[in-house]
């Protein structure tokens, strides 16, 4: 296998007595789209500062392309940047601004297709500070990609786009990855994660609660078995293991459980077997949210995937 990407291992950070970032460790391998993800003020903005070698971790190390980030090493260039605040000038148009970056960006790619790739083309003639909040985070997405960077850090790109804009800037990022580049992505758009990211580390208070490749992540949650009563009848006789929630509600019935697909069976078992004819069974695994919700209710609970 090729070195990780990106390699963290028991990094911490302090503020004063304050643990922002409290010890932890992932790696992010070539060509992945790894998702962290956490509450508000759980350190995942510090964690891709110290990434970005703007800050300095108190302990622990953090490599990329096995460089220590604060190196001002020619490894750098093979990085773009998309951060929550970023510092353009309002006056100049579109256009400009992307044609000053070009002019320190090796390798880069034409205006056109800058702005043609983020949406923008039309426009090249505004200036930056007439442009809407979503404009302006697709203008720095196309700084960031000029370069074509082999990594990519994304601290939250979509937040205040509408959802045309959003679909867009997926499916970029889904492009970028499919051609080789690696991206470290932070979002509350849970489902966006769950679409783009191929492994995920959702943190909590400095920790990394949770941690693996997506299907392992999202295999660790409770499924939901759901399905509808005919009039008049009870789900009497239906047994569900010891590890399920059965909840009816009206005609409404719903199991939580570890396994939806045995859950699924019993179900259907059991409706066959007393003649209930159920209807709309929907069987599916946690979502990536309902995870998420569930590590921000109980807190740092180390789970491993
Ligand atoms: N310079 C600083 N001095 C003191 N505390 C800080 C400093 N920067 C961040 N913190 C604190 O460290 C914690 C982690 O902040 P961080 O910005 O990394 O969180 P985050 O996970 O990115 O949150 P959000 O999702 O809200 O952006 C927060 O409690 C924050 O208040």
């Amino acid at each position: 296998m090729t070195d990780p990407v990106i390699e963290v291992v028991d990094l911490r950070k302090r503020y004063g007595d304050f643990t922002a970032v409290d010890g932890i460790s992932f790696e992010v391998r070539q060509g992945e789209v790894f998702a962290l993800l956490g509450t508000n003020g759980a350190g995942k903005t510090t964690t891709i500062e110290i990434l970005e070698g703007y800050l300095r971790p108190s302990g622990g190390t953090a490599r990329v392309f096995g460089h220590d980030p604060a190196e001002r090493g020619p490894f750098r260039s093979r990085i773009g940047l998309v951060l929550q605040e970023s510092g353009l000038f309002g006056d100049l148009s579109v256009a400009e601004t992307v044609t000053a970056w070009r002019r320190f960006t090796t390798n880069s790619r034409s205006l056109d297709e800058a702005l043609d790739l983020v949406g923008l083309s039309g426009q090249a003639g505004t200036r930056v500070k007439q442009l809407s909040g979503g404009e302006r985070r697709k203008l720095d997405l196309a700084l960031a990609t000029l370069g074509r960077p082999d990594l990519l850090f994304l601290d939250e790109p979509t937040t205040g786009l509408d959802p045309e804009a959003r679909r867009r800037i997926r499916d970029l990022v889904a492009d970028l990855s499919g051609h080789g580049t690696t991206v470290l992505l932070t979002t509350h758009y849970l489902e966006e994660a769950q679409e783009l990211a191929s492994r995920v580390a959702i943190m909590d208070k400095g920790r990394v609660v949770v941690h693996g490749t997506m299907a392992e992540v999202l295999g660790r949650g409770a499924g939901r078995v759901a399905f509808d009563l005919p009039e008049g009848a009870t789900v009497d006789g239906l047994e569900v293991a010891a590890s399920d929630v059965l909840t009816v509600t009206g005609r409404s019935c719903l199991i939580v459980t570890p396994e939806p697909e045995s859950a699924a069976h019993a179900v259907l078992g059991w409706s066959v077997r007393r003649g209930v004819r159920i209807s709309g069974l929907d069987v599916r695994q946690a979502t990536l949210e309902e995870i998420f919700l569930d590590v921000a209710q109980t807190g740092a609970r180390e789970v491993r995937a």
